[in-house]
Formats: structure tokens, sequence, C-alpha cells
């Protein structure tokens, strides 16, 4: 492009005749255009701007050989043309989606969009769209790894140990991807779905944080297909939904409260996750056969979808309470577990203990679990729950000053007693001492900080008020049930007791045996249990036959049919968790097991490969053997299974070293039990027990 022969002859001509207004340019050999036309009656010449626009306007039509004119009306039509489809095509959409498309809304404050994000995933078509959003994905304690990922291991000092090392674990882990917000579509099982991820920010007045109202994101997913019928986005969802549970079948998902702000939103923002993890075969809890079975059954008859309809014919609360007895370390919480797991059961732990703790909040916890659940309540003795009959009497046991004003009470009401008139006016004629003494108290309470905490009728309210939740297992745990207020344990609240002890040598040689098992041989195969337990259905089959319960004379069940069979339990489980059995439903065949690992030593540190599939094998009689040898030397009721289980682990590569070296372990421990007997304090217990290991 030659521009000195355009500035030095096309410009000034051009500068002129838009300056002046000329409407015709013959002299470069283009015909007046619309703009040369309208320019002077728009007044064109007066604006810079749009003088300047003319002249690049012309200069353009010189370098092209066209009136620009014509380009400009052509871009005006494909403009007002794309308007108008755009517009069309919202309209037919509009009305296509309103009488031809289902769609279903879902909100990212419902599980089922977690379940949905999820599957959406782990769709390949998803994966590969070209707008994602990408996510952190951690694993969870529990979470299966890939050991051949394993970073290799570093050389220990001495050249022969390695070590795992993890340093680089999150860099990689590939990061998750679903789809971004916006528009997406996607095929299942020969459909065609729509997907739309919008987000909004709503501001929330309620927003308690410091007081100030806050914004808080909304993420909703819009799924719609083409039909009249919302059927397949259902099926979609409950497909998402199965695949989500598929991966937590054989889980125990653990709730807590949520923190305080959560938890004002109510019903399912009231809980929220703390633990998914595996299981806890009922097999692993060492405990009396008989104990289980009464437990497993009642709680089988307890969660029947016949029961309710029997509790609420007889006008009974559908409610069912444990509590659960023992010194520490004796099953109280594995057993929780394992039943949670046998009926697949989620477990919703609360501590009374917990600070921001009130009781609406208790009341409120319990009025948003779901309909068949387990709630643990640990510790119970710990929480001071004490019933409150007369509130100045109780407070007055706190302090040597209280005690002062007990006794000053009494005496006063010995002397009302004898003056009767007088005694009418004992509550309001307080005293300004009485006065002082009680702003004391309240302002040493809030200055130390104490929680009021919850009280015993808070409690009990919670537990069986007449708003209370129905259908759930309410466990209780406790190392001292005397401590406990009968007020809490009366039946009705409390429907039976297990009562926990320290373990027998039955139970030393189980622990044996469970810690030096392969893993792949089911519990039953060496079993020296005299009834083992299997107690459960398969998930895929139907549930038990439904049971019919008859009461005697007194009103108390007498016959439970469908679950006299306790040998071949069918216990209802509601995930198909802790199934112990094979695909088919039928035990594993026994396998041999060779333990030859008697030459191992715990001086050399397993390596990353040794750690792995160093499960050496033993014949189950020898193991059988052994384990009958080592509860031979256990003395009966003296070790809590947590203190057996705490030395086995210690050896859990050599079955035979941890029975050379019981013997040592056993006096070492009674020497520590006696030393605390003696007046030291089940901390030097403890100590001892650790000095010992
Ligand atoms: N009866 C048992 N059978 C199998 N393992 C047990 C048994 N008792 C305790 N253990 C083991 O000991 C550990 C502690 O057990 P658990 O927490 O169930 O005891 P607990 O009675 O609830 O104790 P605490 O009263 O201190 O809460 C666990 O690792 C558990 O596996």
């Amino acid at each position: 492009m030659d521009f000195s022969s355009i500035i030095g002859g096309g410009l000034p001509t051009l500068v002129a005749n838009s300056t002046h207004g000329a409407n015709m340019s013959t002299e470069n050999g283009l015909p007046d255009g619309l703009f040369d036309t309208l320019s002077p009656l728009l007044g064109f010449q007066y604006n810079p701007l749009m003088k300047l626009f003319m002249i690049l306007y012309k200069l353009a039509g010189i370098r092209l050989g066209i009136d620009p004119t014509y380009i400009l009306t052509v871009a005006c039509l494909i403009w007002a043309v794309n308007k108008v489809w755009a517009q069309l095509y919202t309209t037919c959409y509009g009305l296509a989606r309103q009488h031809f498309m289902a769609s279903v809304e879902v909100s990212n404050s419902d599980d089922i969009y977690f379940h949905m994000m999820k599957w959406l995933a782990a769709q390949p078509k998803m994966v590969n769209s070209r707008s994602l959003t990408a996510e952190t994905a951690s694993k969870g304690a529990w979470e299966e790894e890939d050991e051949s990922e394993l970073t290799p291991a570093l050389v220990s000092a001495n050249g022969s140990d390695v070590f795992l090392n993890f340093s680089n674990q999150e860099a990689k882990a590939p990061p998750r991807f679903t789809p971004a917000l916006g528009l997406h579509s996607f095929w299942f099982r020969g459909r065609y779905f729509q997907l739309q991820r919008r987000q909004e920010a709503l501001f929330d007045l309620s927003a308690s944080g410091h007081g100030m109202p806050q914004f808080k994101d909304k993420e909703t997913l819009v799924l719609s297909c083409f039909g009249r019928s919302p059927g397949p986005i259902k099926q979609l969802l409950q497909h998402a939904k199965e695949q989500y549970y598929l991966d937590h079948q054989a889980k125990t998902i653990v709730r807590r409260p949520a923190p305080q702000t959560m938890r004002r939103y109510g019903h399912r923002h009231s809980w929220q996750q703390v633990a998914n993890r595996p299981v806890r075969p009922m097999q692993t809890v060492v405990l009396d056969d008989e104990q289980k079975v009464r437990i497993l059954s009642d709680m089988n008859e307890y969660l029947h979808p016949a029961t309710p309809r029997w509790y609420a014919n007889r006008g009974i609360p559908l409610r069912r309470g444990y509590l659960f007895h023992g010194p520490p370390g004796t099953g109280k919480t594995s057993l929780s577990f394992a039943l949670a797991g046998v009926f697949g059961l989620d477990i919703y732990v609360i501590s009374l203990l917990d600070p921001t703790l009130t009781e609406e909040d208790l009341l409120a916890l319990f009025t948003s679990l779901p309909r068949r659940c387990v709630v643990l309540l640990e510790d119970i003795d710990t929480a001071g729950l004490k019933r409150v009959e007369d509130p100045a009497l109780l407070s007055s046991s706190s302090s040597s000053d209280d005690e002062k004003e007990s006794a000053e009470r009494q005496d006063d009401d010995s002397k009302e007693k004898k003056s009767p008139k007088k005694s009418k006016h004992y509550k309001r004629d307080w005293k300004v001492s009485d006065l002082a003494r009680e702003l004391k108290r309240a302002g040493g309470n809030s200055e130390s900080g104490e929680k009021k905490g919850i009280s015993l009728s808070g409690l009990l309210n919670a537990i069986d008020g007449v708003a209370s939740h129905e259908g759930r297992v309410l466990i209780m745990t406790t190392n001292k049930p005397d401590a406990l207020d009968e007020a809490l344990i009366r039946p009705g609240r409390v429907d039976l007791q297990v009562a926990f002890t320290n373990a027998s040598q039955q139970q030393a040689r189980e622990l044996f045996v469970r810690m030096y098992e392969p893993d792949n041989i089911k519990r039953d195969s060496i079993s020296c249990s005299s009834s083992p337990l299997t107690p459960l259905t398969p998930f895929s089959e139907p549930p038990p036959t439904p049971f019919s319960i008859s009461s005697d004379k007194d009103g108390n069940m007498t016959d439970v049919s469908g679950l006299t069979e306790i040998g071949d339990d069918d216990f209802l489980s509601v995930s198909g968790g802790g199934i112990d059995t094979t695909p088919n439903g039928k035990k594993p065949a026994p396998a041999p097991l060779d333990l030859s690992d008697t030459t191992t030593t715990d001086k050399k540190i397993p390596t990353t490969t040794t750690m792995a599939t160093a499960t050496a094998t033993m014949h189950p009689s020898e193991l059988a053997h052994l384990a009958a040898q080592f509860a031979a030397r256990i003395p009966d009721g003296r070790f809590s299974p947590a203190e057996l289980q705490g030395f086995l682990l210690k050896r859990k590569k050599a079955p035979r070293r941890a029975l050379d070296d019981v013997d040592a372990w056993v006096a070492g421990m009674l020497r520590a039990q006696d030393k605390a007997a003696a007046g030291a304090g089940s901390k030097t217990r403890i100590l001892g027990s650790l000095a010992v290991q």
C-alpha cells in the first residue's frame, strides 16, 4: 500500500471534501455513498470525531475500490439477522422447554447435589468437556491407595532398611474435574440431557458471624431432558445416588454436630460428616456371644418396619436406648460401631461437654436426626448431669461459703418450723448478704467462663420429651454407671444394659487369633468361639421374613417370629454393611494358614514390601494352639481387651514372640496394677502398663 500517494494526493482532497461538505468524490472514481449524502444533513462536518470517521471511511473505500456503505449495510444486516435468530431461538427454546422438556433443580444444600457432582466427575464425556472446574480431591484416611504409587523409599542410615516417604503425596493426587458454571449436555442410557450449573450470591440477613449479614453463594444444578415426564431425570438422580452409596456400602458414616453457624439453618445443616470408616465386623468385638445376640436381636426387632405400627397401636413412643457400661478399653465404643455396621446405620456422636452446645441446640439436633440411626452419647458420666430439684440446695454444695449458707438456711428452717407464719416468706426474705453471695457466684461463673452446659432435664427433654425424635437407637456409654442419675437410666430411656468387663481367658484367646489371622481369611474358619456369629443378610437379598410380635399377659414381648433362629441370624441391614460373607452370601472356605514368622525380629524395621506382603501363613490348628497357650497365661479379668490388644500390636507379625514375652508382660502389668491400687491411682497403672509393653 502506497501511503505517500494516499497522504500526498487523496488525503487533502478527502479532507477538503469532508470539510466543505462536498457531496461528490468523482475524482477518486467512486460513486457518492450514503454517508456522503447523509453527512452534511447530520452535521458530521462539525464533529471532529465524525470527521475522522469520514476520512477513515473514505480511505477504506479507496483502498477496497467499493463504496464502504455496502460493507456497512452488509454488517448491519448480519447483526440484525443474528439478533432476530437469537431472539427466535430463545423464544423457541423457551417454548420447547416449557412444553417438550422436563427439568429438575438440585440445590447445593442437599446431599443429592454432591452425589450428582461426584457422578458427573466420573463421566468421560464430562471429563473431556471444554468447560470444567478443577477441584483438589483429597483422600480420606480409609480410602484405598495404590501401593505401586508409593514414593520410592528412602534408604536409612544403615543402608538396609527402607522407609516410606509421603512428601509429594498431595502433588500426585490428580485434581477432580466437574462441569463449570454454564450449560452442558451429556447422554445417559441413550437419552440426551442438559445440565445447567448456576451460581447466585444471596444476601443472608440472618447470618450471625459477628452479627453482620453476609453474602452466601448458592449453587443450583438444573437437569433437563426432552419429553414431558421428569422420569428419566429421576432415574438419573437415583442412579447417581446409588453409585455414591455403593462406594459407601461397607462404610459407617460418623457425624457430629455442625459448627454453631451452620446449625442454625437446621435439619441437614445440623450435622456434619466427620468420618467414613470401614464397617467394624461384629466378629472383631470380643464379647460374650449371648450378650451380642441379645442386643442384636433387640435392635433388629426395634428397627423392623413393622415395629412402628406395633408401638403406635399401643401408644408407646418409638424409642430404644442402650447403656454400655464397664471399665475403659473394654469395647463399648467398638460394639456401638459394630452394631451400626451390622444394621448399616450412620452414627451421630454427641459430646455433652461441647461448650457451644446449648439445650436448645441439643433438642434441635435430636429433631433433625434421620429416621433410623444410632445416636452415641459417650462417657455420659463425665457430663456431670444431675437432677436439679432445688437450685438453692444444689448450688449450696459447691463451696465452703455455700456450705455455710446451707447450714444457715437449715438453721433458719428449724427456726421457721417453730414459727410457721414466718416460713411462708422464707424464699422472699433475701438478706443483703444473700444477694451479694448470689451476685458473686453468678459473676464468678461468668468470669471464669464456666459453662452452664446441658442439665439432666435438658438431656431428658431431648431424648424423650414430647417433641423428641422417634425411631433412633440411643447408645450411652459410661465407665461409672453408679454415678448416673436413675432418671436417666430408668426403663423407657435405657431398655437394655450391657456390662463390659476386663478380658476373660476366652476373650484373650479370641484377641490373639484375630491379631494373627491373615486378612483374607474369615473369622469362622479358625473360630475358637463356641457359636460364631454371622448375623447378616446380603444387601441384594430380600429382607428377612416379617416377624410377628405377641405379648404375654404382662405385656412382655414373647414371640418374635423370624428372629428365633439366632444361630443363622438374619439381621436387617439398611446399607448392607458389615457383611462378612462371599458375594454369593456363602462363607468362604477355610484356607490354610502359615504364620511361619518365628524368625522375624522386631528390631528390623519392615521394608515397604514386607509391610504389605509379609502375612506369613500358619495352619489354623497351629494358630488355635498358640492362642490357647497365650490365653492360659493371661489371668482372668485383670486386663482390658485394649491392654491386650496394645501388647499384641507391638508384636503384630510375631505370634510366637508374643507367646515368649507374655509372662514378663503379665508380671509387669500386675505389679503396675498393685502399685496403682496401693494409692498412686489409675495414672500409675497406665504409665506402668506403658513401661512394660
Ligand atoms: N471387647 C473388645 N473386643 C475387641 N477389641 C476391643 C475390645 N475392647 C477393646 N478393644 C479394643 O480396644 C480399643 C479401645 O476400645 P473401645 O474404645 O471400644 O473401648 P471403650 O470401652 O469404649 O473405652 P472407653 O470407656 O475408654 O471409651 C479399640 O482399639 C478396640 O479395638
